[in-house]
């Protein structure tokens, strides 16, 4: 294992292999990042999907949520699915060659079909790995704004409002249309964040996309024993709704780290009740992906500094939702402790 975050029952972490069920209970998911296209299924008792993030020579890795109690899996039109009574985990993916507005609406509106029967009506965070994320579309616009709009309208039908919009991440892959996996909770305990040195970008201006992106900068999920766990959004070098250090490497990853700071810090979380100080030093399961591969090594450089030594840190090979934006960083802060 390269790296484990817990608490209470739900533990995420990126590990070389899927090694089977938790002692005490059961896999509620498995996410590959490797070179190839699979699932999503249900296999081994838990769900699965792999996506292509990088050639061969980017070493693959299994996120993995494990979870203290047994589950139940299942399959609904094309998702897969498994829940332990207090979270639920699901993964899809839309078809390569599909219209990618409808695509995606009906993908998200199946996963909503699925969090509502169940009984986990809370989206805490949601991932989306798009292929083709920057090509341009017949329409003048990019395949990442038909994602957009068909996300945008799902949550429209779905009757989910700005405010209760979960942290997500949407970069590029290597192939198969739009994978994407989210958790949900049966609890009403998200908190769901903003930056206040970023635009919401549920209100981007409309030169960035028909449809704004669909997301909050982070969702904090309080604990039943008085602690937390912190979900950061993929975050990057953008002030207001603008890409800031175009073509600069080193300084689009510091300021990201610096709009990562900001967001889970002190005196952002009090704006939201939540009494606690959180710093980089804070965060694991953090994924920072590159553009370009040729960067990663700085990327690397960079980020030994700043995130705590046994801090699990995943490097991954893709496009970014903006042409212009060289490097973005997600992350999860478990044991929030309030302070
Ligand atoms: C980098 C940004 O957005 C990216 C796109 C997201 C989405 O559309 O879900 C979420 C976070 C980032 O992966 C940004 O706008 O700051």
């Amino acid at each position: 294992m390269i790296s484990a975050t817990s608490l209470a029952g739900l533990e995420c972490g990126f590990e070389h292999a899927v090694t089977g069920a938790g002692r005490d209970g059961g896999l509620l998911g498995a996410i590959e990042y490797s070179s190839r296209v699979a699932g999503p299924i249900v296999r081994d008792g838990h769900p699965f999907m792999a996506m292509p993030m990088g050639d061969d020579e980017v070493t693959p890795f299994a996120e993995v949520w494990r979870t203290t109690t047994g589950v139940v899996t299942g399959q609904h039109r094309g998702l897969a699915y498994a829940c332990d009574g207090e979270y639920l985990f699901l993964c899809g993916r839309t078809e390569e060659d599909a219209d990618l507005v409808t695509a995606t609406e009906e993908a998200y509106l199946a996963a909503f079909e699925v969090v509502r029967l169940l009984g986990y009506p809370h989206l805490a965070r949601m991932w989306n790995m798009v292929h083709r994320i920057n090509e341009p579309d017949e329409r003048g616009g990019d395949v990442y704004g038909r994602f957009c709009k068909g996300r945008a309208l799902a949550f429209e039908r779905g009757g989910v409002p700005a405010e209760l919009l979960p942290a997500a991440t949407c970069v590029g892959s290597h192939g198969g249309g739009v994978a994407f996996y989210l958790l949900a909770c049966r609890t009403p305990r998200a908190t769901h964040i903003e930056n206040p040195r970023q635009t919401p970008a549920y209100r981007y201006p409309p030169k960035y996309g028909v449809k704004a992106p669909s997301f909050a900068r982070a969702t904090y999920l309080a604990e039943p024993d008085g602690t937390g766990r912190m979900f950061v959004s993929g975050t990057a070098s953008i002030i207001g709704s603008e890409t800031v250090h175009k073509g600069d490497m080193t300084r689009q990853t510091t300021t990201t780290l610096e709009n990562i700071a900001i967001l889970v810090g002190r005196e952002n979380l009090s704006r939201y009740g939540i009494n606690a100080d959180l710093t980089l030093r804070d965060l694991d399961a953090v994924k920072v992906y590159v553009k370009h591969k040729a960067d990663i090594p700085m990327a690397r450089r960079i980020c030994a500094d700043v995130f705590a030594e046994d801090a699990g840190v995943a490097y991954v090979n893709v496009d970014i939702c903006r042409d212009d934006l060289l490097v973005e960083i997600e992350a999860v802060a478990s044991r929030v402790h309030p302070s």
